[in-house]
């Protein structure tokens, strides 16, 4: 049920609340992501430099920046895109676009999760794009992160599917290896990830993926992410440790955002 894991919220408010319909409607998944995504685009002010996002949700916000930026509503905007896709994507849009070695500070970030805890702590990745976020979404002044109820977990892994790792291609079943064995009190099962050929699945850095599937809680998620850190062959993980400002989430009672 909608919006249940408010118990750490330090601010919260429902924003929109639908009016009863008779008869109700029900929102699909893509729906809610898009309420989320447009209710961020709230925050863009002209001039800003924008982190922007990957993955269906974080689409909806950039599509929804080109929108204002073509009706003039927003002006002077530099996207800072977190992948290939959203590259293309905003460009298509016409926003223009620059990155991290020219703009280190960003004021705004927009993307979404794949979980997020009651911390505001997420797992990202499973949409295969984690590093470039992590980098993009680290120089943020502000990173509102957009998501539908169904994201919402008690703690990360709490959903049951992948905790991603983005590790080199060279020797990777090492590194594998090595990720399965720090979490073996957990019942880690590390995979490769696939594409839809059956090959490898290539991040836009050229890296593969280890998906980690645990059983049980990590424990300390601090300590568990430096430990993961620490084995040669990892470049990054999809756990965004206390780096979203604002959550907001759409669901089946409206929209509630979440501050740090
Ligand atoms: O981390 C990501 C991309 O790798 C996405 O933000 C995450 O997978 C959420 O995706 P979606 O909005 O499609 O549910």
């Amino acid at each position: 049920m909608a919006i249940a894991w408010s118990e750490k919220a330090s601010s919260m408010e429902v924003l929109a609340m639908p009016p009863p319909l008779s008869p109700p409607v029900i929102l699909t998944q893509d729906e809610l992501k898009k309420i989320a995504a447009y209710k961020a685009v709230e925050f863009v002010e002209s001039g800003m430099i924008l982190g922007l996002g990957t993955g269906s949700t974080a689409k909806h916000a950039v599509d929804r920046i080109g929108e204002l930026l073509h009706l003039g509503k927003l002006k002077n905007i530099v996207g800072i895109p977190t992948s290939k896709k959203t590259q293309e994507q905003a460009l298509s849009l016409g926003i223009p676009l620059s990155d991290l070695d020219n703009h280190p500070i960003i004021d705004l970030a927009i993307d979404g999760a794949d979980e997020v805890d009651p911390y505001l702590n997420l797992v990202k990745g499973r949409g295969g794009s984690l590093l470039r976020g992590k980098m993009v979404e680290g120089a943020c002044k502000k990173f509102v992160c957009i998501v539908d109820e169904s994201k919402l977990v008690k703690h990360l892994g709490g959903s049951g599917l992948a905790m991603p790792v983005e590790v080199v291609p060279f020797c990777w079943k090492f590194t594998a290896n090595k990720l399965r064995e720090m979490f073996e009190d957990s019942g880690c099962v590390a995979q490769l990830r696939n594409d839809c050929k059956g090959e490898p699945f290539v991040t836009d850095n050229g890296n593969y993926i280890v998906d980690l599937y645990l059983k049980k809680e990590m424990g300390d998620l601090r300590v568990s992410s430096d430990a993961i850190l620490r084995i040669a062959g990892v470049v990054e993980h999809g756990m965004f440790l206390d780096m979203a400002t604002t959550v907001i989430v759409a669901g089946e009672l409206g929209i509630t955002t979440k501050n740090k």
